[in-house]
């Protein structure tokens, strides 16, 4: 098989970061799409190009300094990258960790430039790569692998897979393969296996973090026309289907409730301390019940201080376990006045469970039954759960 030539190669993956470092600044600068990320994007790939470009300007430098200098560009390079990942995955790897790992790689690779081996840098570098690329596909997996398929999950992470088995079996060439280190320092250049690799990964891992930047951007565009823009709840049509989904649901045995609920004398809220008082009290209503929520359960603002709970049930016709979260909800509110100008604001809400039924395609029926509910625990007096009658049971 016939390659590039090794400079050539090298001239493509400068010239290829140098394009991709130019592509993050223009996502940071002009449309502001993930700055942080992008711009450590940006130092990422410009590190990469004096460490694929000077393998021969440092000609008559002794060799573990050469050497050992490329590689902690390399190092910062991938750190860089590890960094942006971390950013647009809202990650849980602590940079701390990462300092940890990189440092004692960067110290290892000084270490060995001081000592004069050419072979120590190289070997330190490549460990202390595979395990920046092992955390970088955790992080990865962790981060979408719950919200993308598989085979995507799969496809991003891989590149990172390949540079941790690459740089694995690099350093153990080097280590236990005799002459193997020495014939590296023979040549400034890489062979053209390692520059083909080398270019291919640099292209796979920039592919891999665009495809993450398109992922976060198609969770933002769903999140601004799925959430509410105040209080981040669904609303009133991303609530509505989710119902309908959850109305479907229905003839396969997974039951559901809604629980309706409407804040108290709300209109006195924002005529006694303003506007701005009556936002922080949807904002504090919408946090307590999110908190007293699972994450499967949906919460939903179907306009003004009006909101509705779609839980899905364990157990299809358990209207009490539907009853009692909807109690918890009304006491927690009960319980936590809104803190507002140094002064507590008390708050409470009403109430309304229901249960859906056959023959209600888009859950509309089972949605009056619980505002019917609702309004009856205004009626009755406010800050209470009312419950609609068990509707005639759905098909098994
Ligand atoms: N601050 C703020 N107020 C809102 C918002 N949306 C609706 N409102 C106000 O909510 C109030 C609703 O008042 P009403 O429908 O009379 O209900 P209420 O005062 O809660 O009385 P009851 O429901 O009978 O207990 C109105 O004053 C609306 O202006 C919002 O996004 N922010």
């Amino acid at each position: 098989m016939k390659f590039l030539d090794v400079p050539t190669l090298l001239q493509i993956s400068t010239a290829f970061n140098l394009m991709a470092a130019l592509a993050w600044l223009v996502l940071a600068k002009a449309f502001r799409i993930a700055p942080r990320a992008s711009w450590l994007m940006v130092a990422s790939h410009l590190a990469r190009v004096p460490h694929l470009s000077c393998g021969d300007c440092m000609v008559g430098w002794p060799a573990a300094v050469r050497l050992g200098l490329t590689e902690l560009l390399l190092l910062a390079s991938i750190v860089l990258l590890l960094l942006a990942l971390r950013r647009m995955l809202g990650s849980r790897v602590r940079p701390r960790h990462i300092a940890w790992i990189s440092g004692a790689g960067a110290v290892g690779i000084v270490a060995g430039m001081a000592s004069g081996s050419a072979i120590a840098p190289q070997g330190v570098n490549l460990l202390t790569v595979a395990v920046l690329a092992a955390l970088a596909v955790r992080e990865i997996w962790r981060g979408v692998g719950d919200r993308l398929s598989t085979g995507i999950t799969v496809c991003t992470a891989l590149p990172f897979a390949a540079l941790f088995v690459l740089s694995l079996l690099q350093a153990s060439l080097l280590i236990l393969v005799p002459g193997w280190g020495e014939r590296l320092l023979a040549n400034p250049l890489p062979g053209p296996w390692r520059a083909a690799l080398g270019l291919m990964l640099t292209v796979g891992i920039s592919l891999s973090l665009i495809a993450l930047m398109i992922w976060r951007l198609i969770m933002r565009i769903q999140h601004l026309t799925h959430r509410d823009p105040l209080t981040g709840a669904l609303n009133r049509r991303a609530f509505e289907q989710a119902l309908a989904e959850a109305q479907a649901q229905l003839a396969r045995g997974r039951g559901f409730a809604l629980i309706m609920i409407d804040i108290d004398h709300f209109k006195r809220v924002n005529d006694a301390h303003g506007h701005a008082a009556g936002d922080a009290a949807l904002l504090h209503c919408v946090a307590l019940w999110q908190a007293s929520l699972r994450e499967l359960d949906r919460l939903g603002r179907l306009g003004g201080e009006e909101f509705c709970v779609l839980l899905p049930l364990s157990s299809p016709r358990d209207q009490a376990a539907a009853a009692m979260i909807a109690e918890r909800l009304r006491a927690r509110l009960e319980a936590s006045p809104l803190r507002w100008q140094s002064q507590d604001l008390p708050l409470t809400a009403s109430f309304g469970v229901a249960l859906p039924g056959v023959g209600d395609a888009r859950g509309e029926g089972v949605l009056a039954r619980a505002d019917a509910e609702l309004y009856r625990a205004k009626a009755e007096g406010r800050n209470r759960v009312c419950v609609a009658d068990q509707p005639t049971p759905g098909p098994a």
